[in-house]
């Protein structure tokens, strides 16, 4: 059974439809890329899935149970991290946990327990400090651990990543990779490179829908017959190239290499040799490739 489900969703603000009849399955133990672009909806889509906001229509079931505004029963499997977490600024991390804890329910031996096995996972076992003085990626990671407090099925983080640097990204990207097969979590992003890292699938919210949905690597062969990589040993050659106008292409300046898109992969190939022919260009290599994450979403949301 599917972690989570949206069954035709459909949210509006006054006037404004913000989801439209939108349909998603989570499969349980993914670590789940939920992409679209600034304003798609995606917070939206959380806060209903977390019952505090009221759908217009539909259905959405964690767990095959469905999730009722206002109610949250639902939300004992659910650990969730919002884009920005409010934690009390006096307190130390394991004080911190320990309220947590103590105002779910949790026994003291087993929070104890608990709660120094998190701070261990998302590396502030050692930090001693108040939560006042840290930075914002020890804020996002100590949120991490107190989403995952009650052991939730399912973790729900937005946008975990997007005001880190380089470093914190990369930490919190690597503790949510860890989750992986224990957890399922399912995470907004405008990162592309983020998704790549860590998620074996995604789904791609544009116009209030879903308008992609997959495994990456089969989404990604799925589309590999539209793009076509021309290699060349110069700057020159290359340049030479680009100037004969094609009207869909993305260029690599690093490795002097040019990556075409059309829909009829066969007629690209034939214009793209003749054209080659033509200008006595060989080139070093000519090859279909897969389209990056980055060139799949821009398909989509074009
Ligand atoms: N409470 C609200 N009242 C009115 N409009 C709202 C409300 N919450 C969200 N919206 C609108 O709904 C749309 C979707 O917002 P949402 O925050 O879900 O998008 P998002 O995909 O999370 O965006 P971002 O990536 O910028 O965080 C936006 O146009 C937003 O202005």
């Amino acid at each position: 059974m599917p972690i989570l489900t949206l069954e035709h969703v459909t949210k509006r603000f006054g006037r404004q439809m913000v989801l439209n009849d939108l349909n998603l399955i989570v499969p349980e133990g993914r670590i789940f890329g939920f992409l679209g672009e600034n304003g798609a909806g995606k917070t939206t889509t959380m806060k209903l899935i977390l019952g505090l906001l009221r759908a217009d229509q539909g259905v959405i079931k964690v767990n095959g149970e469905p999730v009722t505004f206002g109610q949250t029963t639902t939300n004992r499997l659910i650990g969730y991290l919002p884009d920005v977490p409010a934690f009390y600024d006096y307190m130390r991390p394991q004080e911190y946990l320990q309220l947590c804890g103590e105002i779910s329910g949790l026994s003291k031996d087993c929070l104890n327990q608990r709660s120094t096995e998190l701070l261990t996972h998302v590396g502030l076992a050692n930090t001693h400090q108040k939560i006042g003085g840290f930075s914002r990626g020890m804020k996002q990671r100590l949120g991490i651990a107190q989403a995952l407090l009650n052991e939730p099925r399912l973790l729900i983080c937005d946008e975990p990543t997007s005001a880190l640097d380089p470093v914190g990204r990369l930490e919190i990207l690597d503790i949510l990779q860890q989750l992986k097969g224990q957890t399922t979590v399912f995470f907004s992003t405008h990162v592309l490179a983020d998704v790549e890292r860590i998620c074996d699938e995604i789904a791609i919210l544009h116009a209030g829908k879903i308008a992609l949905t997959g495994q990456i690597d089969d989404l990604k062969a799925k589309h590999a017959t539209h793009h076509l990589r021309v290699k060349f040993a110069t700057t020159a050659e290359l340049n030479q190239f680009i100037s004969l106008g094609w009207s869909d292409f993305q260029t690599d300046l690093v490795s002097f290499s040019v990556t075409l898109t059309a829909p009829d992969i066969l007629k690209l190939e034939m214009t793209v040799m003749q054209a080659l022919a033509t200008q006595q260009l060989t080139p070093i290599s000519l090859e279909r490739t897969a389209p990056t994450l980055e060139q799949l979403f821009m398909e989509v949301v074009q």
